[in-house]
Order: C-alpha cells, then structure tokens, then sequence
C-alpha cells in the first residue's frame, strides 16, 4: 500500500486539480442559468460533438405512415442474405408458423452488424420501441401492433458521398436476389375488423400469415400451350421493367380467370405466386366499406405482389346503367353489398364500379411497381365490359373442364404415372365430357395406391357423365370484349335450358343460331380446335333463310302458321347431340355439319322426337305445299326437311373444296 501511495502521474493529479473547479462552475452556472440558456448550452454541446463525430447516422422505419417501407424490408434481407446476423452477439430467431425458415433480427440496440461495401464499413443497428398500448387502444379500440421498428446506418462521414445512394440501390438488388431464390410467400387478408397502427397511429389495412400452396405450374392441369402462354407472359412481365418505362405504362398486368369451379382457377393462382415468388393480396370486397378504403387498401400493398379478387361476380353485386344504378351524385356505377337493403343511390360512400375501376387502372394503381391483378370468375358474362378492358385485364384465361393432355398432369400427380396402356381408352372417353380437373382429381385420389383401378374409375365416371349442354357449357366461356348484349345471351340460355317453356320453330333456329354463337365464342377448350372462320360457316348454314328454304327452294309464307312446338327437353337434347358431333369432328368443319345433318335425320326418324321436331324444322317444307306441319298425319319429308340445312352447307362444302376452309 505504501509503495502505492508513493506513485504519482504528476500530468493526472495536475489536470484532476484543474478540472474540479471547472465543473464546479459549470454547475453553478447551470444552476443560475435561465432555462433558455440550458437549451442554447445543449445546442453548443450538440454542434461541438457534431462537428468532432466522424460518423453520420440515418433511419429507415418499418412504416412511414401507413406505408410499408420497402427498404426496411430489403435491409433485412440483405442482411440475412449475407450471413451477417452469423456474426452478431444477440440475435432474436423465429420461426413463423407453416414455414421452414429461421427468421432472424438483431435483438435489440446493444448489438450491431458490421457490413463492408467496398471496402468501407458500415454499421447498423437494429430499434424496437414499444408503444405506448394503452394510448393505442383508447384511441382505436383495438389491440394496436405493439411494436415500431427501425434499422439505423451508420456510416463515416468521408464515405457518404459513395455509399449513398449506391450501397442501398446494392442493398434493393441484393434482398431481391435472395428473395426471389429463399423468401417465404406470405399472403395478405383485408377485414374491417383489424385494428393494427403503426407509430404515428396510421391504420394497418391488411393482415399476413405465410402462405405454403403447392400448387405449380408443373402440377396444373391445362392446355400445355395455354400453360406456357400464361408462363411466359408471367417472365416477360417479370423481367421486362424497361418496356414499361420506355412505353410510359406503370408496371402492372391483369389477368382474369374464368371457368366452371373446381377448373384450376385458385390453383393457378397459387402457382403463379409460387413462380414469381410474389406475395398475395386477397382483398375481400365485402369488406371495404367506401372507395376511400379500397385506394388505402391498394396503397399499402407492396411491390412485387399479387392482388386477387376472386369471385368478382359473388363478392358484389353490380348495378349498372342497364338496369338503373347509376348513381345521381357521382355519376357511378354502384356496388352494392351483399344483403344491403338501402338503395345505392342513397349512400354515395359506398365502393363502387368506377372506385373499382381506378383500383386497378387509376391514378393511384400505380404508385407501386411490378404489381399483378388477377380477377377469378365463374360467370364472366355477368362483369361489366369496363372491367376487362385492356390495360386492366391484359390476358383473359379460361380454365376449363378437363382434357386429355390436362389428364395427364393429373395423372402424373396423383398417380406417378406419365403412360399406360389404359390411356388410349381414357382419351377416347373424354371426348365431348364435361368433368373438371377437381372431379377427376378426387377419383384419383382415392384409388391412388392402385393405378389400375384408378384409371378404370376414370374411364367409367367419363362414360357415365351427362356433357353439359352447350350453352350451359359455355354460359362462362363467352367471350364477354365480344358478347352481344347480355339479353341475347339470356334467350339463347333460357331457349337451351329452359324448364317449362315450350319452344318453336323460330325459336329452334334462334337456338340453333345461339348454339353456334355460343361455340363460336366459346372458350371450351375441347372446340377450341375451331376457328372463327369455321364458326362462321356454320353461322351461315344456320341462316333463318337457308333454315327455311325448302328442297323446292320457295320460302315459308309465315312462321306463325306452323305453330307448332317441341318441349324444351327435346331441345337440350338436340343441342347435346349438336354440341357432341362438334366435337367429335373437331377442326373438321365438313364432317362436322354432315354429322349436325344426320343427326337431325335420325332424331327425325325416332317416333318419339318426330313429333316436336318434325314440328320445328320441317314447316318450311308444309309451307310450301300449304300444309301446317302438325297437320302432317305421315312422316315428314325428312329428305326435304334436312335438305335446306344440306342444300346450304353445300355452299360451304364447295368453298372447302376450294381450300378457304382450314
Ligand atoms: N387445373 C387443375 N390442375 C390441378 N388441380 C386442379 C385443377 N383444377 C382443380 N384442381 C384440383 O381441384 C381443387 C379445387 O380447385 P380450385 O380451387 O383451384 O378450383 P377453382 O376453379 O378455383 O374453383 P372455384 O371456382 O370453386 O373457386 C384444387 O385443390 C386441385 O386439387
């Protein structure tokens, strides 16, 4: 102790005696000072240690307001892409549920990360500040998110003119790398009960859980063509960020998927996520109170996302102009609500067609990048034109009932099989059936340990199913850019389907022309291998003129006087006969209307459909002679009676031979 006593560091004691009196009197002047001089003694300090800190400091928040900051999100995955949370003391790991990777954060401000860039270092560190909850909730009712965080730079001074802003356009790059290679999926819901601000007590619209959907573009069953269509589009889309700058269009695409339920259209959407490992927004229109709701909603999507609206035509109901919605004040379109009573007329709040439409194609769709709508329907001719529009729905896809081609994805899915010798009587089976990929989908599942059986089970649900007819086949599939007015639409349904109602003779040929107008535009892709230019020629057989222009070539006096009728089943039934024989003779518009002409014979002969259908296509040939035909106490003429129909298509006949047909 005493050989301790005698050290003495005369500069240490010398300065110690000259810095207590100092202090001493920066408390009393402290203590003396009036409170406007504490503040202009803190602004000295501040500018003091400004001027002698060689670092300068930066904040990026999760939220500026109630937007996501992407750059928030890019550092983090930066950061973890380049392994530097290895190299932190105390990092926080977790693990989401339904995902397989460890997320990790700094745990708090004590640690740091050290990142070089260059050969300069830069430091961050990582901030959660609690909120002040009760605050939260007496102001919103709700359970506020508690936490607010921020990542904070730190850099040297001497550098920041080269790092910034190119470290953090390397950092953007970087995380979008490794996202698009390791990032977890997440899907977005919307509800007007979640109740989450952020720090400045924005409101947080949308609420995330990860999403895992194993649906590919591998595993779903379509038209291999249509698939690398719908792919490729997707690349072109994804990749192609010059095209919209060179062109001026903001960087979106719509696509809407329609199609009978359980054809793929979710699945497809799941695969789409899956190809462009993009998030999900599933936006529930029935939870969006005002067109206010829906432009915050659209804000507070990330880039890279997908935007879905599924079962537009279900979610709302549109009131447009034909049957009197539009709105007196705004001069819109109205959506209103399922179950809503009140006339939308009288609450101008609510969402409506065009706060729709401008979700999608406004001013506001673009305040983000690389940002895909997909609209899903299973009743596109009940969507208002407006909405499909190009630029809002750039490609329309139909999922329809299953192939053969799409079979065999399913078959390779379920069954781990890609050929078999029972594929050839599979493939003959599906010809003019109307199953879906769900459907086919569950017969094989369940006999899945057996290939054989599975395959039979197949093959006997295909023989045994009734197809649809046409117009209840299509009556998803008309290609609503070119559908006639939907009332035309009705009457070919209501002729083909309809219950009760009797039918006649003009109306047989309206059927007739609305079954070829429904395949003509049908997006059923067993008739896909028609063209437009096929179609037309039987639109031209189909001539209420070539109908009724008898084998003499004189035309009936009046339709009115061969009132007879033919049930309505006798109808659906000829349209079936119809529809089958187009597809059995697909791309082969010849044979096609040969088939149409002697099924009408055959049905012409059978006693049973004699009656109504002699009644419906033979009149022509009454008329000529002046008898009605239910006044006919023979068989009608079915030579005449079909020949008007043959008589006509020969003209058809003569232009194939003539190669305008392919
Ligand atoms: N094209 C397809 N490829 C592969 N699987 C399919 C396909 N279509 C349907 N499935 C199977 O059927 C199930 C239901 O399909 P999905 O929900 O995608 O149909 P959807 O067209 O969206 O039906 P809805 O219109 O009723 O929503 C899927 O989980 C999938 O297993």
């Amino acid at each position: 102790m005493e050989h301790l006593g005698k050290l003495k560091v005369p500069g240490v004691s010398q300065a110690m005696g000259q810095l207590f009196p100092l202090l001493g009197l920066v408390t009393v002047i402290r203590q003396t000072m009036p409170p406007e001089g504490h503040e202009a003694l803190n602004y000295c300090r501040r500018a003091l240690s400004g001027l002698l800190n060689p670092f300068c400091f930066f904040t990026i928040q999760e939220f500026e307001g109630s937007l996501p900051n992407d750059l928030y999100r890019d550092i983090h995955l930066h950061l973890e892409s380049c392994k530097a949370y290895n190299k932190a003391k105390r990092v926080t790991l977790f693990r989401k549920p339904n995902t397989t990777s460890v997320t990790m954060r700094l745990a708090d401000s004590s640690d740091v990360i050290v990142d070089i860039y260059k050969g300069m270092t830069v430091w961050w560190t990582h901030y959660e500040e609690a909120k002040d909850k009760l605050v939260y909730r007496h102001l919103y009712g709700g359970n506020s998110g508690s936490t607010a965080r921020k990542f904070q730079l730190k850099i040297r001074k001497r550098d920041k003119a080269r790092l910034l802003p190119e470290y953090l356009d390397y950092i953007t790059q970087n995380s979008s790398t490794y996202s698009g290679k390791n990032r977890d999926i997440k899907i977005f819901t919307n509800s007007e009960h979640i109740h989450q601000f952020t720090i400045d007590g924005s409101r947080r619209m949308w609420e995330e859980i990860p999403y895992k959907h194993p649906s590919t573009f591998d595993t779903l069953a379509m038209e291999p063509a249509l698939k690398a269509k719908v792919m490729e589009d997707l690349t072109s889309f994804m990749t192609d960020q010059s095209f919209y700058e060179r062109t001026g269009r903001a960087w979106k695409r719509g696509y809407l998927l329609y199609g009978p339920p359980g054809t793929g259209k979710s699945s497809m959407i799941a695969a789409m996520a899956n190809f462009l490992k993009y998030d999900i927004y599933d936006l529930e229109l029935n939870q969006v109170r005002t067109n206010g709701d829906l432009r915050q909603l659209l804000i507070q999507t990330s880039n890279r996302s997908i935007i879905v609206l599924e079962d537009i035509d279900c979610s709302v109901k549109f009131t447009n102009s034909r049957t009197g919605g539009r709105s007196r004040n705004s001069g819109m379109t109205t959506m209103m609500m399922p179950g809503d009573s009140m006339n939308p007329e009288d609450d101008p709040n609510r969402v409506t067609l065009s706060g729709l439409l401008n979700f999608v194609d406004g001013l506001w769709s673009c305040c983000g990048d690389e940002r895909i709508f997909v609209f899903t329907t299973n009743h596109v001719e009940k969507l208002d034109k407006a909405l499909l529009r190009p630029g809002r729905m750039d490609m329309q896809i139909e999922l329809s009932y299953c192939t053969f081609s799409a079979f065999k994805v399913l078959a390779q899915n379920y069954l781990s099989t890609q050929d078999h010798p029972l594929f050839a009587k599979v493939e003959s089976a599906f010809a003019g059936k109307t199953m879906t990929p769900a459907q086919i989908a569950e017969l094989l599942i369940k006999d899945k340990s057996n290939v054989d059986i599975a395959l039979e089970s197949v093959i006997t649900a295909l023989e045994n199913n009734v197809p649809e007819s046409p117009a209840e086949a299509t009556s998803t599939g008309s290609d609503v850019a070119n559908s006639k007015d939907e009332n035309d639409q009705d009457s070919v349904k209501d002729l083909a389907v309809g219950g009760d109602k009797s039918v006649g003779r003009e109306n047989l040929i309206s059927v007739l022309q609305g079954v070829i107008e429904v395949l003509q535009k049908s997006t059923d892709s067993s008739l896909s291998l028609f063209t437009s230019q096929d179609a037309s020629k039987i639109q031209e057989v189909a001539k209420p003129e070539n109908l009724l222009t008898s084998s003499n070539g004189e035309r009936p006096s009046s339709s009115t006087q061969h009132e007879s009728e033919a049930s309505s089943s006798t109808v659906k039934d000829l349209l079936q006969s119809i529809r089958a024989t187009l597809v059995k003779n697909k791309g082969d518009i010849n044979s096609a209307i040969e088939g149409i002409i002697q099924d009408l014979e055959n049905k012409l002969h059978n006693p049973d459909m004699n009656q109504h259908i002699a009644a419906v296509v033979e009149p022509a040939n009454g008329s000529a002679t002046g008898h009605s035909a239910t006044e006919c106490s023979s068989p009608p003429n079915l030579a005449n009676g079909t020949s008007s129909l043959k008589a006509a298509s020969n003209g058809v006949y003569r232009e194939a031979e003539n190669g305008e047909i392919k």
